[in-house]
Parts: C-alpha cells; structure tokens; sequence
C-alpha cells in the first residue's frame, strides 16, 4: 500500500504520525511509504533516519497527499488539508469531528474514508489510542496550571504546594479519567490540595484505592461543582463521553464565583470544552482572562512536548497502522470490531452516533459498510 507521512501543520504542532522504526516495519512488509521532508524534524527524527528506514522524501505536499492510499496524521485536518483528500483514500489520524461541523462537513465531501484515533477502543474498555496522549495532556495540564496562576499570566500568584506556614493551592479536577488521573498524580506530587469530582463511581472507587485518601474523590453534582468553584484556585477539565461534544459543566455566571486570578485549564477542549467561556488556543498564545479567570484551552497540548508524545502515540497507533497496510480499511475493520468504532466518514456517509447526533446528520452503522 502506499502511505504517506505529512508534515503537521497546526500551530506549534511538532508531533509526526510515524517513527523512522514504524517506517522500517511498514517497508519490511512491503509497503511503500513516502514521508514529507522535515516531517520528524520537531519531534528529533531527521529526514536521514527515515530515508535509512527505506521510507522515500518527499518535499512537495501535493504529491504527498495525491499519491497516497493511506494517511497517517496527528491533528485533525486543517482546511487546506482537507481540500487535499480525494474519495478512495484514507484518513487515520484524531477527528474530534463532534467539537467541529465545518470538519465533518468537510470530510463528508471529501469522500474519503476516515478513521479517528480517539473512538477506537479495546476489550478491557477504554480509549487505547486516546489514552497515552490523555496521558501527556493530564501531566502538562499541572504545569500549564502552575504557570498560569503565576501573576504575570494574569494568575492570583499562588504557589500550588504553598510553603511551611502558607496552605497549598486548591486543585479540582472534573473528570477521573485518563487525563484526570494523572493530572490530579501530577497535582499531589507538587503538594497540592487535590479533590476529583466523576459521575463514574467506579472510577472514584479505583481512584480511592490506588491514593488511599491522599486526594479526595466526590460524586460530581451541581452542589459539588458550586463548591469547586467557590474554593479551588486551580480547575482542570478533564471530562468525556466518548465522540460526543463535551458537556459544559461550568458556566460563565458561575465565574463570578471563583476568586480573582484563580485558573480554568480545560483539556476536554478538543471535544468543544466543559467550560462555558472556554475557546480553542493555541501553544503561541496559550491563555485570555474572562471575568477575572484566566482559560487555559490549548487543543493539542502533546504537540509540546513532541518526543514523547510521538514515541507513546505511535507505540499505540503502530498495530492497527499495520492492519491498515496489510489488509485495507474494510478488511482490518471487519476483523476487529474495536477498530470498527473508529470509523466516523466514510463516501460522505457519517458512521459515529454521536457525531451524527452532534450536527442533525443521518448515521449509518459502520457494520452496514464493512459488511
Ligand atoms: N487538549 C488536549 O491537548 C488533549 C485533550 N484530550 C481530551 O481530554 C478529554 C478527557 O480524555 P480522557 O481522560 O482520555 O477520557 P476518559 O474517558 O479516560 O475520562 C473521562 C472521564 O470523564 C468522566 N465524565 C464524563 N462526564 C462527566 C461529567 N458530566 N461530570 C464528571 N465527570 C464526567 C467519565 O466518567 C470519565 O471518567 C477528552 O476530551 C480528550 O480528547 C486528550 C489529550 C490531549
Ligand atoms: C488527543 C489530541 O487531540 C491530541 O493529542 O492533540
Ligand atoms: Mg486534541
């Protein structure tokens, strides 16, 4: 099959789709995969190391997008990526297409199969290739946090574990899930006052376990969300219902709430946000104030921290870019039904419930079109 590699072109995006190793692999199996040159360059792979993988360059971008069956991204397509994919080929890359109906729109027209990262899941439950970028984003979620509180970011100039004699911040993290984890481990380890609010007892029951009362962990109502607000000088939004636009769980009157300079960092922005006033920034202008709150709402925070996250995406993605390859989308989605639930378009056809939802488009069952 032939595979291509673009260069990501989101703002401060240095992530790249493909290791020079996941090229070899690729190449040993006989397919033919074309990388754009300077693709690896922000995550430290050079172009070298992908040509001695037996991968080809490419410096023009619509050659590498018009020879390509298969294409291997990070970020959801930017418009002028969009108006690159042609009917035939496939997308495999996150969506996020319930957070944008341009996207969806876009995708639909472009006739091109396209499968999301972030809905594919796995046996034992969960999001596998959501997951370790959840993980990075809930670990940087701390540090962006701290930053912000600073008060030349606009922040109250609060040290989140205080000092002897000074109490440390409060932290609240809505949503235990991936993100929320290792946000609030993230929050402990400073020395923060940490408290997860999920509507999944079953994750505030793991979360207790694995912390032993270290951080507290309460149901998520309306009255423990007012709460939250009142008290915390630092709110992380780390909530999901998988593919469907994220509930907004903090509303802009309740702003009025929170004590001056304290922080909002909504993580779940790639999913639309869970805070009323949240929109979508970007690493070259990470944060705006609203009514005294400074918002956080970066929408590929991995993309900073691009050697990690490229190496823990692509150990996830690897096995089922390979089935891809091998097989075809139609026959590695029809040998997997896990894989199956990643497929949102297909020919102008929406396949994701909660997409279709989103936008008051008709759905039509993955299995339909696999067969
Ligand atoms: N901004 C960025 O750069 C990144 C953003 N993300 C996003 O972070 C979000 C969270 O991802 P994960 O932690 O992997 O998801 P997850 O599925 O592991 O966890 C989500 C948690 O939210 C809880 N939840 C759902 N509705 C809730 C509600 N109304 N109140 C309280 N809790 C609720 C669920 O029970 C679950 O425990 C997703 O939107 C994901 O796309 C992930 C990586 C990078
Ligand atoms: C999950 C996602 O969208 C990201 O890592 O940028
Ligand atoms: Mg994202």
């Amino acid at each position: 099959m032939k595979i291509a590699v673009p260069k990501e072109i989101k703002n401060h995006e240095y992530r790249v789709a493909l290791t020079p190793s996941g090229a070899r692999e690729l190449v040993g199996r006989g397919h033919v995969v074309t990388v754009q040159a300077g693709a690896g360059e922000g995550a430290g792979f050079r172009d070298g190391d992908y040509e001695a993988a037996g991968a080809r360059l490419e410096a023009d971008v619509a050659k590498v997008w018009s020879e390509a069956e298969l294409i291997l991204k990070v970020k959801e397509p930017q418009p002028e990526e969009v108006a690159r994919l042609s009917r035939g080929q496939t997308l495999f890359t996150y969506l996020h297409l319930a957070a944008e109906e341009p996207l969806t729109r876009g995708l639909m027209e472009s006739g091109a199969t396209c499968i999301a990262y972030e809905t594919i899941t796995a046996p034992q439950g969960g999001l596998p290739l959501l997951a370790p970028m959840s993980t990075v984003a809930g670990r940087m979620a701390v540090q962006a946090g701290a930053h912000s509180l600073e008060k030349a970011q606009g922040g109250a100039g609060v040290l989140l574990p205080g000092v002897p004699g000074v109490a440390p911040a409060r932290v609240t993290v809505i949503g235990g899930g991936v993100v929320g984890e290792n946000a609030a481990r993230m929050a402990l380890g400073l020395g923060a006052e940490v408290t997860v609010l999920d509507k999944s007892i079953p994750r505030l029951e793991a979360l207790d376990d694995r912390y032993q009362g270290r951080m507290k962990t309460v149901f998520s109502t309306a009255d423990a969300l007012e709460e939250a607000v009142r008290e915390s000088d630092l709110i992380i939004g780390a909530v999901l219902v998988p593919g469907a636009a994220a509930p907004k769980l903090i509303t802009r009157a309740m702003l009025a709430d929170m004590k001056p300079g304290s922080v909002l960092v909504d993580v779940a922005i790639d999913q639309g946000g869970c805070f009323e006033t949240s929109k979508p920034t970007t690493h070259a202008e990470p944060t705006y104030v609203v009514d005294g709150v400074v918002h956080y709402c970066v929408a590929n925070m991995p993309g900073a921290v691009a050697r990690t996250s490229t190496q823990a995406l692509t150990n996830a993605t690897m096995p089922f870019v390979t089935a891809l390859a091998d097989k075809g989308w139609k026959q590695a989605l029809a040998d997997d039904s896990h894989f199956a639930a990643g497929l949102n378009v297909h020919e102008g056809q929406v396949t994701y419930q909660a997409v279709a939802d989103a936008f008051d488009l008709e759905y039509v069952e993955a299995a339909k079109l696999i067969g």
